[in-house]
């Protein structure tokens, strides 16, 4: 589904409006849905509605008098004068008939919830005062909140924490998600996002055109690869992992079997002769071929039968695995890169990127974490706080060419042509060695069977998330690709397709 910026979601208001609602119309929808997330949250005992000076406030104003007209006792905050208010907050302002208590860390006391409505996506810069003093007070609290739209606090845009921010147990929102419930630290700030209808027609989109979505099987479902019955192993496409010296081929391994889960119909290691015997011992399905020089490997490749390549894990840092990147380029097969194959163009980037571009085959796929991502985008790293991950990575992607995926628990992958997809199913026990190799294996098994690069990357971190999860916590790498089938399955069974 669509993700929308604070700015895209005021279009979509405008347009609602420009074609015959009323703003108040949307407020009193998003009010009322308010009031029934806070029915079904609260414990007995008041609710305490926390307004702001903006339509967030108004929200939570509707919220308060359909909260009393549903029974409930309810005391209402306000963060300035009532008569301060503007157009429909004013008007909610106006159905309140109750008291307005000081805007005073001493007024929340101890009700049986808080409804957050004090930002929303008109937060324009840093908490700070009096809302900061009350935004810290309700989170020490221990009393549960439901925010309106956002947390405060949260920018809506990037998920960033604007000096403060709310801890919600849950968070309703309108329409569409917002990008910054999905990015991190946003999303931690939200709890359970609740998705509601106030009355804007998803045409509405249409004109709006956003380029960033949720990581789930809505997103490529039509582009999962799904073995035809009148296929063989050959139609599913020929993987190779490239090898990294004896003492490491292990990445390789989990790579090259990640590309086999992933359904590539045949995957062969290129390995150095030293490791061969190595590579060959620990693996059954997988076959091995020796490669020792980036000459080897583009004569290898030349054969196109061997339609998608993964280097990186495990391949050493240096020329050698610079050359074996640019051979690959070259040949023209389905690439991604990972670890080693991406330091190994630190401060050179360029000579990396323009290898991108130039080659015949434009599926591309770079797939750093944190730590490597600024060694190829140098101005880009997670210190500089004044561009959110979204940004970063479709900036990346821009830059070099090729789809790129920045790696945590908000995965981000972004195509050059600004596409981007935001994942939020990947459990925190995936943090383990061996993850990122077993990753980029199902992107080459994806790339393999020609599911085009953004969406090879996207359903890869979605089944690597998914996969995850199947195998619950205490995981290690090599249960990932065990679990994979289990998660086909499930696609499978989305799909319609019998097995
Ligand atoms: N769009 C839609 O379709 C619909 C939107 N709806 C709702 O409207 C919400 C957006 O409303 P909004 O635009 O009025 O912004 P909102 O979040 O209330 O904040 C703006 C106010 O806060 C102030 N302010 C900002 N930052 C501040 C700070 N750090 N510290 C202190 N003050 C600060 C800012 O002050 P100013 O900048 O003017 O000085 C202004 O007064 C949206 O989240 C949703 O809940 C629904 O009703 C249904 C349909
Ligand atoms: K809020």
């Amino acid at each position: 589904m669509e993700l929308l910026t604070p700015a895209e979601m005021d279009r979509a208001d405008l347009l609602t409006i420009a074609g015959g609602s009323s703003g108040f119309a949307l407020m009193l929808h998003a009010g009322r849905h308010v009031a029934q997330a806070a029915m079904e949250l609260a414990e007995p005992g008041p609710i305490l509605v926390i307004a702001g000076p903006g339509n967030n406030g108004g929200d939570g104003l509707i919220a308060a008098t359909e909260l009393v007209a549903l029974g409930r006792t309810v005391h209402v905050m306000l963060l300035g004068e009532r008569d301060a208010l503007k157009g429909d907050a004013a008007m909610a302002a106006r159905e309140w008939k109750g008291p307005l208590l000081p805007f005073l860390t001493q007024s929340i006391g101890s009700p049986a919830l808080i409804v957050d409505a004090l930002f929303g996506s008109g937060l324009n810069r840093p908490v700070k005062d009096q809302a900061l003093e009350i935004i810290e007070a309700v989170n020490h609290s221990g009393v549960p909140v439901l925010a309106v739209d956002l947390p405060s606090g949260i920018n809506g845009a990037t998920g960033a924490v604007m000096g403060a921010a709310i801890r919600a147990r849950e968070t309703v929102t309108f329409f569409r998600r917002k990008i910054g419930h999905l990015l991190l630290p946003g999303r931690l700030h939200c709890g359970k996002v609740r998705l509601v209808d106030i009355g804007i027609e998803p045409a509405v989109l249409d004109e709006i055109r956003p380029q960033a979505f949720e990581n789930d099987p809505d997103l490529w479902l039509p582009d999962f690869p799904v073995p035809r019955a009148d296929g063989h192993k050959y139609g599913r496409g020929h993987a190779v992992v490239v090898s990294g010296e004896l003492s490491q081929t292990g990445a390789a391994r989990l790579a090259a079997r990640g590309a086999l889960r992933a359904g590539a119909g045949l995957v062969t290691v290129a390995s150095p002769r030293d490791a061969l015997a190595v590579n060959a011992a620990a693996l059954t399905a997988v076959m091995v071929r020796p490669v020792d020089t980036a000459d080897e490997l583009g004569a290898m490749l030349a054969d196109r039968r061997f339609n998608a390549v993964g280097i990186g894990p495990g391949a050493g840092i240096g020329e050698a695995t610079q050359g074996k990147v640019l051979a690959a380029l070259a040949a023209g097969p389905a690439v991604v890169l990972d670890a080693d194959a991406l330091t190994s163009f630190a401060g050179q980037p360029e000579a990396l990127f323009e290898a991108i571009k130039s080659t015949s085959n434009p599926q591309v796929v770079l797939t750093p974490h944190e730590g490597e991502f600024p060694r190829l985008f140098s101005d880009m790293s997670n210190k500089n706080p004044l561009r959110s991950k979204l940004e970063r990575v479709r900036v990346a992607a821009q830059r070099s060419g090729a789809v790129v995926l920045l790696k945590g628990a908000d995965t981000v992958v972004a195509a050059p042509d600004g596409r981007a997809a935001i994942a939020c199913n990947a459990p925190p026990w995936l943090a383990t060695a061996g993850s990122g190799d077993v990753l980029t294996g199902i992107i080459a098994g994806l790339l393999a069977q020609r599911v085009p690069a953004f969406e090879a990357a996207c359903i890869g971190v979605w089944m690597h998330g998914e996969a995850a999860c199947e195998a619950g916590p205490g995981l290690i790498a090599e249960d990932l690709t065990e679990t994979l089938p289990a998660v086909h399955r499930r696609v499978y069974d989305e799909l319609g397709v019998e097995y």
